[in-house]
């Protein structure tokens, strides 16, 4: 038997690791060049939020889309839509790789997450970690019964990426209490089979074994008072309490070396025996 099998599923950071991979600049890097990507190839169906943005913001679209179809105005924009590619055309385009779940190369592993085209650089952000966030001292215990997805971050914070029963229950119902009008703050498509944002897979990556080391690690992140409020939508993250204004939480996964084409996705969940 495996030796997380007989362990608490529970994922820690532990206190060697608080080293960061690559830069808080580059994860924010890879999210806003994704995220704008995203909306770019949805905007058609974002004109509630398209009239709420500043002009200069509005400016700021237009070049990207000029650079990307030497198209300048809207009607290029609308033009466009009806040829939208799939969320995981654009991250392909966008940072030349996609990834997506299917049943793991472990046996009895369930599913995993495989990069399904091109090569994932080593250092390159591969994934996102959705799910509700909880400071330590909110109630978890429901949600947590049998519940392989929770991740602990190093402060002790957990983020539950379940995309069922209670777990998908409780992330919905925060989703709703935090949009602004037109404005999501956030990304629940992830508990569905049409995920906006490709990225927020990361809770089906496996672990790593002595046949299978990891090469991918998580890595903390903490969303910049600043970051364009259109692009929010795609957090895949939310606060389970809106009491403490602090800023989101996300966790990212890092490759740890180059990963070619086929590759299943392995972390180590750095298990804590009880
Ligand atoms: C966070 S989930 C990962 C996604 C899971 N494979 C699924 O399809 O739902 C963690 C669970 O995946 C399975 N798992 C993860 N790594 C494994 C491994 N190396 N070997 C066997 N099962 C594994 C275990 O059942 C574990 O409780």
């Amino acid at each position: 038997m495996e030796t997380f099998a007989i362990c608490r599923t529970l994922r820690y950071v532990p206190e060697e690791s608080k080293d960061k991979v690559i830069s808080d600049e580059d994860v924010l890097g890879t999210l806003l060049q994704v995220f704008q990507a995203l909306f770019l190839n949805d905007l058609s169906k974002q004109s509630d939020i398209w009239t709420l943005l500043p002009e200069p913001v509005k400016a700021k679209y237009r070049d990207l889309l000029a650079l990307q179809h030497q198209r300048v105005n809207l009607l290029g924009i609308r033009h466009r839509q009806q040829n939208a590619f799939k969320p995981e055309e654009i991250l392909y385009k966008t940072l030349g790789f996609s990834v997506a779940r299917a049943t793991s190369s472990l046996i009895s592993a369930g599913r995993g997450v495989f990069v399904t085209k091109g090569l994932v650089p080593k250092g390159a952000v591969v994934s996102m970690y959705p799910g509700t966030i909880y400071q330590k001292y909110e109630p978890i215990f429901f949600q947590s019964i049998g519940n392989p997805f929770i991740f602990r971050c190093l402060d002790g914070t957990l983020i539950d990426g379940n995309d069922k029963g209670i777990s998908k229950v409780v992330y919905r119902s925060c989703s709703g209490r935090d949009r602004l009008g037109p404005l999501k703050m956030n990304d629940i498509t992830w508990l569905t089979s049409e995920t906006q944002n490709p990225l927020a897979i990361g809770q089906y990556v496996n672990n790593c074994s002595n046949e299978r080391a990891a090469n991918v690690c998580y890595q903390e992140f903490e969303v910049p008072a600043g970051f364009p409020v259109e692009l929010k939508q795609y957090f895949p993250n939310i606060a389970y309490s809106s009491e403490k204004q602090s800023p989101l939480r996300c966790v990212v996964l890092v490759a740890l070396r180059d990963i070619k084409q086929g590759e299943e996705l392995f972390s180590n969940y750095y298990t804590v025996v009880s």
